[in-house]
């Protein structure tokens, strides 16, 4: 038998065509290694309170023995360690190069919103006063609050469109939509977003993980983010909040790793909207047949960091319970893709809203370390849903 037989190429789409292709329903995923769109469900990967690494490698074992050619677990996965997961082994995978120019949408929709902030903003920064006293008592170093902006439009939101302006205002975005629709839902709903932060990726046996946390929101003007840089990268209480999260990842993917490479400054990346602090952290796994090092048992392992979360752990999961007001749903979780040999990529929610018929809740969360300033922090985050607000074409209104 030649090899040709044996080997079957994988078929090559253009980014911009799946980017089309992409339908409600459908999972996408870009990013700078390439896009994955995925269709139809062969199996949910329900795991329950077991692991979703162990879960995953059994249903895409079982997916392998019916014939799917390229199975892949994709999904999201909610902030809270008890929240919802939504994965699948669809039963189409369509994959690109990553996309280098997608073609502008068209006009954009025209639609008239309300926008109610849960908290109120005044509401939010006592919430960051109050994490303040929590850090000062001893009881928490590093603590993420977020906030929620609900937008109702007068007509149902299209996601496609969404995307397509998502993926069009930074293509190098971890941008994703997931059909997270829970029982109850009036309609299906949604994750739609656009992250810049890449929880964990694994190639064979190479895995790499980027923490961001410390920000500046972008200006638009080149004198004034030089001068928003260089204060980024001296501001001890960014470089505090961002080594709490960069030693975190590392300590946790040193346990799988035999090298791990982790940079000894930050350095400063950009999105269209902000900057922030990142450490590119990359590593060689130990044991890369086991299922918990799959990409999905890494980003099990690492989640939630703080970069969403807090130092301690459990004692900044109890202040997010207690002083965030709404629940965060999948914000603050992950979303991505494994493969049957446990290649995959998965990116941190942020920047990201829930779309649900005419409604989107949108999150977006600041790092609070000793020294945060309340009324600061509430301008990050209202620069942080600039993001999405573009996207949705809504003035701003955080
Ligand atoms: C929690 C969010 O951002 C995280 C990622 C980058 C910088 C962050 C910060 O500076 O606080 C956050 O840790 C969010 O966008 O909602």
């Amino acid at each position: 038998m030649s090899i040709s037989a044996l080997v079957r190429p994988r078929p090559v789409h253009q980014a911009a065509d799946l980017l089309a292709a992409y339908l409600p329903g459908s999972f996408f995923f870009s990013s700078a290694r390439g896009v994955l769109l995925a269709d139809g469900v062969h199996a949910h990967v329900r795991p329950g309170d077991g692991s979703k690494a162990l879960a995953a490698a059994e249903a895409l074992a079982a997916a392998r023995a019916a014939g799917l050619p390229d199975p892949v677990v994709a999904g999201a996965v909610g902030f809270r360690p008890d929240a919802p997961s939504s994965l699948v082994v669809p039963s189409v995978v369509r994959r690109a190069d990553a996309a280098s120019e997608v073609s502008a949408p068209g006009a954009g929709s025209g639609a008239v919103w309300t926008a109610v902030p849960r908290p109120e903003p005044a509401r939010y920064a006592d919430a960051v006063r109050r994490a303040l006293r929590l850090i000062g008592d001893g009881d928490l170093r590093k603590v993420v609050l977020a906030r929620c902006l609900e937008l109702t439009s007068d007509a149902p939101v299209w996601v496609p469109a969404l995307l397509a302006r998502l993926v069009r205002a930074d293509p190098a975005a971890y941008a994703f939509a997931v059909d997270v629709t829970a029982p109850g839902d009036p309609a299906p709903r949604a994750l739609v977003g656009a992250s810049p932060e890449l929880l964990v990726s694994r190639r064979g046996t190479t895995v790499v993980a980027n923490p961001l946390a410390g920000s500046a929101p972008r200006s638009g003007d080149e004198a004034v983010d030089r001068e928003r840089i260089a204060r980024l990268r001296a501001s001890a209480k960014d470089l505090g909040e961002h080594a709490h999260t960069a030693a975190q990842v590392a300590e946790v993917l040193g346990r799988f790793c035999v090298d791990l490479e982790v940079p000894d400054r930050p350095e400063v990346i950009g999105t269209p909207t902000m900057w922030h602090l990142s450490t590119r952290i990359t590593g060689r796994l130990a044991d890369p047949g086991d299922p918990a090092c799959s990409a999905l048992g890494l980003a099990e392992a690492l989640h939630p960091t703080p970069a969403v979360c807090g130092v301690p752990q459990a004692g900044a999961l109890a202040a997010i319970a207690a002083l965030e007001p709404e629940d965060r749903g999948y914000y603050a979780g992950m979303v991505g893709w494994t493969g049957l040999h446990g290649d995959g990529e998965w990116a941190v929610t942020i920047r990201s809203a829930e779309v649900c018929a005419r409604t989107v809740r949108l999150f977006a969360g600041a790092g609070i370390v000793e020294g945060s300033d309340p009324a600061a922090e509430l301008a990050e985050t209202a620069a942080k849903f600039g993001t999405l607000l573009r996207a949705l074409e809504v003035e701003e209104a955080a």
